[in-house]
Formats: structure tokens, sequence, C-alpha cells
């Protein structure tokens, strides 16, 4: 069974492993999506790319029915400038992880999801088309975020080549994000201004791959935390809205341990 608890304010929802995170995670969603489905209006919601795609694939193929897929709108928090069908676009890796199978399986009842526009030919009209179709209300009922091993989140990278993306100084909705250290070197990121735009902001992260990163962005086992980490500055900005749902793997031995 999964636990929760609050660390420094936050709160850590911490699963056995994958699947069983998956089942919290579809728990904590529904209720949401049920509301939203009663009172007519549709869910908006922003999904990272990486892990956090197998962990929609497992909720979905087992949940569909429960879950009112064609009320949902779903964006992406962060997009590779890539062909929609390459292998590393996060939209094409939603359609043949997620999306496909729900087809194969004869299930009609499908989220609508916007990719960026398959026009690639200057990357900061990407960044800026992108922005053009976010949700006119500049609201999301939550975004699901991952956490890169450097403490990076969306496309928003530590250091100070990645700077210009958390001061976001032309306050922008979206960013082009050039020379990514994790490939594909060119991307387009949500900035903070809009993950301030969500009720919920719900970090994934799994594996004990994450427990150094994590020893940083929470302060644990006596470091300081590291207050230049984009998840930690998500952290310490948007504090009440944020939860993190981890593994037991990537917290044992540390203060994050159900
Ligand atoms: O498109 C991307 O690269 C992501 O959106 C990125 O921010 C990801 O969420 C993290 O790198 C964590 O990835 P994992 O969950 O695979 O470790």
């Amino acid at each position: 069974m999964s636990s929760t608890k609050e660390y420094k304010g936050i709160k850590i929802n911490i699963s056995a492993d994958g699947k069983e995170l998956a089942t919290h995670l579809y728990n904590k969603i529904q209720p949401i999506v049920v509301e939203k489905q009663k009172s007519n209006t549709p869910f908006n919601i922003a999904i990272s790319g990486g892990s956090l795609i197998n962990v929609l694939a497992t909720i979905f193929t087992e949940h569909h029915s429960e879950l009112f897929l064609n009320n949902w709108n779903i964006y992406f928090c962060d997009e590779r400038l890539v062909a929609l069908d390459h292998a590393d676009s996060n939209y094409g890796q939603f359609v043949s992880n997620v999306l496909s199978k729900l087809k194969e399986s004869g299930i009609n009842t499908l989220p609508k999801v916007y990719p960026i526009s398959e026009d690639l030919s200057d990357y900061e009209k990407s960044a800026e088309q992108y922005a053009s179709i976010l949700p006119k209300n500049e609201h999301f009922d939550l975004i699901l975020l991952g956490c890169g091993p450097d403490g990076h989140t969306c496309s928003l990278f530590p250091g100070n080549d990645h700077k210009y993306l958390l001061e976001n100084k032309n306050d922008k909705a979206v960013l082009h994000c050039k020379d990514s250290p994790k490939p594909p070197s060119d991307r387009i990121t949500f900035t903070l201004k809009t993950l301030q735009w969500s009720d919920r902001l719900w970090f994934v992260a799994t594996g004990a791959g994450k427990k150094p990163i994590f020893e940083e962005i929470f302060g644990l086992n006596n470091s300081p935390v590291n207050n230049n980490l984009p998840c930690a500055i998500i952290n310490n900005n948007f504090g009440s809205k944020v939860e993190w749902f981890v593994d037991t793997a990537s917290t044992e031995s540390t203060e994050l341990a159900a």
C-alpha cells in the first residue's frame, strides 16, 4: 500500500514499485476527473516525456473506462523538436505507447492531444506556436513532471547556460531550450510562469538512480537543499501545489522513506 508523508512542507507519496505507484496515481487523479466531468468542464493536463509515459500507459490501459478520457485535453510541458513520428518525440511516444494501444483494444473514448507544429523551420516560432494553443483560460488542473538526474524538470535545466529558461526575462509561457544536456539538443519547455497556472504540480520519479539528486532537492542526510535546481525551485515556489510520487528504491535509507 502506498503511503504519504510530508517532508519540509512537501507531500511525498511513496509506493513499493512502479505498478503500485501507477495505481496510487490513478486513485488520486480519478476523483478529479469525475468532478470535471460532472461540472462539464474539460480536464486540462500537461505531461512530461521520459518514464512518465509508461506510467500513463499502465493507468490508461487498466482504467480507461473510469477516466472519461474524452473529456481530457493533453498538452506536453516539454517537447523535443523532432518530427512527430521520431522515436525522441514525446508526442510520438505517447501515440505509440498509449493512444495506439487503446485504439488496438477497440477503445474509442480517447483524449484530445495537442502536439507541436510539424513545421520545425524556426525553433523560436515552435515555442510561440505551442504557447498559442495552450488553454485560453491559462489554467491546468494537473501538470505531471519528471525529475532528471541533474535536477531538471520539463526542459528547465540547471546551470548558467540554461539560466535564461528559469529567468524568462520576456515573460513567455513556452521557451525554446537550446543545447539541451539531455538529447535531443533542441526542445521547447513550459516556463515557471506556465507551471504556476496549474492547480497541481505532481512529480513522478522512480528508481535508485534518483537518490543522489533527491539528496540535493530535499536536503537529505544533512546536505543543504540545492536551491539552484529547477526541481527544488518548484518545491520552494509552489510548495502547496506540489506532490511527489516516488518508489521505495529512490527513497530507502533517507528521510523520505515511508
Ligand atoms: O522530455 C523529457 O526529456 C522530459 O520531459 C524530462 O524532463 C523528463 O521528465 C526527465 O528527464 C525525467 O525522465 P525519466 O523519468 O525518464 O527519468
